[in-house]
């Protein structure tokens, strides 16, 4: 990235990607010219077969990886390496085991505001435990925990931060079909207390359904007749439901079976299609 042409395009979105691209194989990039933005308070989810770079775009966001190519505008800044700005949660919770919940998320907001006293971290930490449910197990090590309730220290320790933005990769990717819908229906409510912008990985077509304001559908790269063709967004969905829905109710709206069936038929006829 070039510092000395990476000027945001004028009235730019609170975040920016242009012209981003990945080879890990020279001349075999995993996707190329992907570009697309976040609105403040969006919540963006994106799609698409394994492989397709899903993850590798995310890491660049949180600043863990280097694009080849292209660039990350934030908040009319370019993005430079990892930052307490963008928290980021993982399908394995990534808790240090030997900590307590409430130190497991103490150690990240003492992180963020080392200025703060030990009270206020405390409280900035209960607020947080308690908003996932987990008031009775804070004092609790991680290998006292359930997946799911592990997975909840994880989501209350990247809010407590409350960084600009929110990066989660597949974070229910491993929880037991009932879990993840009732932390489903807790992310959504913090989602939408906490005015959070969100980047999101699923696998789920109904999960991107209830979450995501938008959902960008990403196509693999693929030999073609022409030649190798790299991976890219082949489209971004706009979630015409009203936003107050819910997970039970979700399939009574009108427009979503349409909405399911196009992303569906996008992953079964033209997420790899040459
Ligand atoms: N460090 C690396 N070195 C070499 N190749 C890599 C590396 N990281 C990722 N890749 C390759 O880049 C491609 C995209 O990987 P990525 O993990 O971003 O895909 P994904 O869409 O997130 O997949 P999944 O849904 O399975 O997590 C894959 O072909 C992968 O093998």
């Amino acid at each position: 990235m070039n510092p000395a042409i990476a000027v945001p395009a004028a009235g730019s979105a609170f975040l920016r990607i242009e012209g981003l691209s990945k080879s890990f194989v020279p001349g075999q990039p995993v996707f190329a010219d992907v570009g697309f933005t976040i609105e403040r308070g969006e919540f963006v989810c994106i799609i698409g077969h394994s492989g397709c770079g899903k993850t590798t775009i995310l890491n660049v966001l949180a600043g863990l990886d280097a694009a080849t190519g292209g660039h990350v505008f934030m908040d009319g800044r370019e993005l430079a390496g990892p930052s307490l700005e963008r928290g980021v949660v993982f399908q394995s919770h990534a808790l240090m085991p030997w900590l307590t919940v409430r130190r497991n998320i103490a150690f990240a907001v003492q992180s963020r505001w080392p200025e703060w006293t030990a009270a206020k971290v405390d409280e900035q930490v209960r607020r947080f435990v308690s908003l996932v449910g987990l008031d009775g197990a804070i004092d609790k090590k991680p290998s006292q925990l359930s997946g799911g309730m592990k997975q909840r220290v994880g989501i209350a320790r990247a809010f407590s931060i409350q960084p600009k933005m929110l990066l989660l990769d597949e974070p229910f990717g491993a929880l037991d079909a009932l879990t993840r819908g009732t932390i489903q229906d807790e992310l959504m409510a913090i989602v939408r207390q906490t005015r959070q912008t969100v980047f999101m990985i699923t696998h789920d077509v109904d999960e991107a359904i209830l979450l995501a304001d938008r959902i960008l559908l990403m196509r693999n790269g693929s030999e073609t007749a022409a030649g190798y063709r790299p991976g890219n967004i082949a489209e971004t969905v706009v979630n015409p439901l009203p936003r107050e829905r819910t997970r039970a109710g979700l399939h009574h709206l009108d427009g979503y079976y349409a909405l399911r069936n196009h992303i569906v038929d996008f992953l079964v006829t033209r997420a790899r299609a040459a």
